[in-house]
C-alpha cells in the first residue's frame, strides 16, 4: 500500500529544520516577506477625530429638525483643511466648513455632509436634513488603540499589510529569511533555454518553474546546471546544493535504468520516504542530505510542480513561521462528466466555471503529466478519489483552490 498525501507530509513535517533567521529590511522590501516581530502600536490609529466627509463640522442638536422645507441656517466661522486643526470651539448655531481627514473642531460631534447643504453666502449655511451625532465622524483610535497588538510575528506581508505598517510609522521591518532553495535538474536530454536542441534532448523546464514557484512560495531559488544521468555526476550535484536550506531535484526518482537520485541520497544522507499513493507525482522521494530537507521530484514537468506544491510548499512557509499554508478546499459540483478513473488519488487540473450563483469545476482534457499547457489558467485541482468514478455533471469533488499566481 503506497503512503497517503497526507501521510507523507506529515512524515515531512514531522522533522522540521528551525525557523529561519531574522534581518531588518526597508518597508518595501519586506513586500512577500513573513513577519518576524509582533506588531504594537505606540499609537491611536487614527490619532485624531476627523471628519470622514467633505461638509461643516457642527453641533448635530442643532439641526436634529431640518429637512428641505425647514432649512436651518449655521453661521460659518472659517474653513478646516486636512492637516490644518483649528482650536476655535464651535458653539451652537455655528459651523466650520470642514475636509474629509480634517481634524474636527472642538465643540462639535458631527459632519454634515456637503450635499444637504445649500451655501447663502461666505459665512452661512443651511442645512437641508438632519444628522446624528457621531455622524461622519472618524473617532480617535477607531481603527487601532495604543498599546494594541496589531500583528503577530509569523504574518505573511501582502499590499494591505505594507500600508499599517507605513500608518504605524514604521520604516523597517524585522521578518524571517528566505530559505535557501537549491534545484539541481537531471538528466542527459536537458538543454539550457536559448540553446538549440539536437535529437532526443527537450529544454530543461523544471529548473525554472521550479525557481518560480520557490520564489512564489517565499523562498530564495539557486539554480544548479543540470546534472548528467550518471550516479557521480548527481553525486557531485547534490554535494554542491547541499549547502542550501532546502534541497531539491528534478527527475531521475522512478525505476529506470538511470534513476540514481535514491542511490545518492541514501549514501549521502538519507532516504526517509518513496512513493505516495497521488496522480501525478507517485515517484516523489524525500529525505536529508547533511542534515537539509531533500526532495526528490519526478521528472514529468506537471508531477513536480504538484508535488512542491503539496509537499515543499509547507516546509518553505513553515521555515518562515507561517503555520496557515494549506489552500482552501471546497466541494463543488462538476460542469460536465468526468469518467477517468485511477488507481492513485489524481489531482486534476481544472478551471471554475460560474453560472448564476453556483461555481462548477471543469477539469481540462490533457491530464497526461508531460502536458504543461493544461497549467494555463488552472484555479484549482479536483482531488479524485483512488478507484473511483466515473463522475457525472453535478457530482460534487472536493477542490483545491490555487491561487493564480502559482
Ligand atoms: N516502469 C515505470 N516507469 C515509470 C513509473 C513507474 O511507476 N514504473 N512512474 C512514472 C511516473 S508516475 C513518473 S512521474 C515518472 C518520473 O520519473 P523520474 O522522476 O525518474 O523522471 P525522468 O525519468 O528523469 O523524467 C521523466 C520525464 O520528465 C522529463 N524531464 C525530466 N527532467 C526534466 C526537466 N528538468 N525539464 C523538463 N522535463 C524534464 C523527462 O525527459 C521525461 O520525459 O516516471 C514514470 N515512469
Ligand atoms: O505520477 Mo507520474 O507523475 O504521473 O507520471
Amino acid at each position: 500500500m503506497l503512503m497517503t498525501v497526507e501521510e507523507a507530509q506529515q512524515r515531512i513535517l514531522s522533522d522540521l529544520p528551525p525557523v529561519m533567521p531574522k534581518e531588518r529590511v526597508p518597508l518595501l522590501q519586506a513586500l512577500g516577506r513573513v513577519l518576524a516581530e509582533d506588531i504594537i502600536s505606540d499609537e491611536d490609529i487614527p490619532g485624531f477625530t476627523n471628519s470622514s466627509m467633505d461638509g461643516y463640522a457642527i453641533i448635530a442638536q442643532d439641526v436634529q429638525n431640518a429637512n428641505a422645507n425647514h432649512p436651518i441656517a449655521l453661521t460659518v466661522k472659517g474653513t478646516i483643511a486636512a492637516g490644518h486643526p483649528s482650536h476655535q470651539p464651535v458653539h451652537h448655531g455655528e459651523a466650520y466648513k470642514i475636509m474629509t481627514g480634517a481634524p474636527l473642531p472642538p465643540g462639535a460631534d458631527a459632519v454634515i455632509q456637503v450635499e444637504w447643504t445649500k451655501k447663502l453666502s461666505d459665512n452661512q449655511v443651511l442645512a437641508l436634513a438632519p444628522v446624528r451625532s457621531s455622524q461622519n465622524v472618524r473617532p480617535q483610535g477607531q481603527d487601532i488603540r495604543r498599546g494594541d497588538i496589531v500583528l503577530h510575528a509569523g504574518h505573511p506581508i501582502k499590499p494591505p499589510i505594507v500600508g499599517i505598517l507605513a500608518t504605524l510609522g514604521i520604516a523597517t521591518v524585522s521578518v524571517y529569511q528566505r530559505p535557501k532553495v537549491a534545484i539541481v535538474s537531471t538528466g542527459d536530454e536537458l538543454i539550457e533555454p536559448g540553446s538549440p536542441l539536437g535529437p532526443g534532448q527537450i529544454r530543461n523546464s523544471n529548473s525554472y518553474a521550479l525557481a518560480a514557484a520557490v520564489l512564489a512560495a517565499g523562498g530564495e531559488p539557486w539554480v544548479l546546471s543540470p546534472a548528467k544521468d550518471t550516479k557521480e555526476a548527481i553525486r557531485a550535484k547534490f554535494l554542491e546544493a547541499a549547502t542550501q536550506d532546502i534541497i531539491l531535484s528534478s527527475g531521475g526518482v522512478s525505476v529506470g535504468d538511470f534513476d540514481w537520485v535514491k542511490d545518492v541520497l541514501s549514501e549521502e544522507g538519507s532516504l526517509d520516504l518513496w512513493r505516495v499513493n497521488m496522480k501525478p507525482g507517485k515517484p516523489v522521494t524525500f529525505g536529508h542530505l547533511h542534515g537539509h530537507p531533500f526532495f526528490g521530484l519526478p521528472g514529468n514537468p506537471v508531477s513536480a510542480l504538484v508535488t512542491f506544491e503539496l509537499f515543499v510548499r509547507p516546509v518553505i512557509r513553515e521555515m518562515m513561521n507561517v503555520h496557515q499554508w494549506q489552500r482552501t478546499v471546497l466541494s463543488l459540483p462538476l460542469y460536465e462528466s468526468f469518467t477517468e478513473i485511477q488507481d492513485r488519488r489524481h489531482y486534476v487540473r481544472s478551471r471554475l466555471v460560474q453560472e448564476g450563483e453556483q461555481v462548477y469545476v471543469w477539469p481540462y482534457s490533457k491530464q497526461d503529466s508531460a502536458v504543461q499547457t493544461s497549467w494555463i489558467g488552472v484555479e484549482a485541482l479536483m482531488i479524485v478519489p483512488e478507484n473511483s468514478g466515473p463522475y457525472q455533471a453535478g457530482d460534487k469533488l472536493p477542490v483545491m483552490l490555487i491561487p493564480a499566481d502559482v
